[in-house]
């Protein structure tokens, strides 16, 4: 069934590749704009890919990938990407999340501190503001992964199993926190094996062996007014 909401994000027939491995085939959806929409599916059947292709930090292959936003998206990648011996303290690693903001002054202002400071306290990560990331435990840097995407402040957040290695109220808070930033306009895409949370999401898409095997929440034909950098 057809819902009414415009797309923020259009893919039609994407591949993607590493070398010879395929990752992608003829992806074809559409992400709802100012929703959350759960990407779901089996270890290695493309999820992270698609994230870094909407992203576009990773080239297609083939087909096309259409953005409703000018800015680019912010992405959150997996904790595990982060090398644990990256001298940066949480506040440094939450500031880069407005680097794209700088323009051609290289400091933060004022209202770049501003963001970054309640980024860290929407995330509880205030008290750890000094500490270097790699001292941090796994739900913490996690946690500080966040805050940097949500300081980004762009329209559309990515992200890759956030709640990953967060305890149970974490993960209540994440699913909470991601509802949240929906519901001040942004459009969220997050990668999940957290059953509870893709049930949360307005829009789950099942991604298998590269291909989308299940997309429950249609979008409308609206056209997309703008193609993304
Ligand atoms: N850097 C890489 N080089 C080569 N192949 C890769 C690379 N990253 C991913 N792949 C392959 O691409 C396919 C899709 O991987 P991807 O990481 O997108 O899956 P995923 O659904 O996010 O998995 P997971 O749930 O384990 O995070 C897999 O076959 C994987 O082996």
């Amino acid at each position: 069934m057809a819902c009414p909401t415009p797309a923020a994000v259009r893919l039609r027939a994407v591949s993607a590749v590493y070398g010879p491995t395929t990752a992608l085939r003829d992806v074809d959806a559409d992400v709802p704009a100012g929703r959350v929409t759960a990407l779901v599916g089996p270890n290695g059947s493309g999820k992270s890919t698609l994230l870094g292709v909407i992203a576009g930090i990773h080239p297609v292959a083939s087909g096309a990938v259409h953005r409703a936003h000018a800015f680019r998206p912010a992405l959150v990648v997996q904790r595990s990407a982060v090398p644990d011996t990256l001298p940066v303290t949480v506040r440094n690693t939450v500031a880069m999340g407005r680097w794209a903001h700088l323009g051609l002054r290289k400091r933060l202002a004022t209202a770049d501190r501003a963001i970054v400071d309640e980024c860290m306290e929407r995330l509880g990560i205030t008290d750890l503001a000094s500490r270097p990331l790699g001292s941090l435990s796994g739900g913490q840097r996690q946690r500080a992964l966040l805050a940097q995407g949500l300081a980004q402040r762009s329209d559309v957040l990515l992200l890759d199993e956030p709640a990953a290695s967060l305890d149970a109220e974490a993960q209540a808070m994440i699913t909470k926190l991601l509802g949240e930033v929906c519901a001040s306009g942004v459009t969220v895409i997050h990668a999940t094996h957290d059953t509870g949370a893709a049930l949360h999401a307005d829009h789950r898409v099942r991604i298998e062996h590269g291909r989308v095997a299940v997309d429950d929440a249609p979008v409308s034909g609206l056209p997309v007014p703008a193609s993304g950098p």
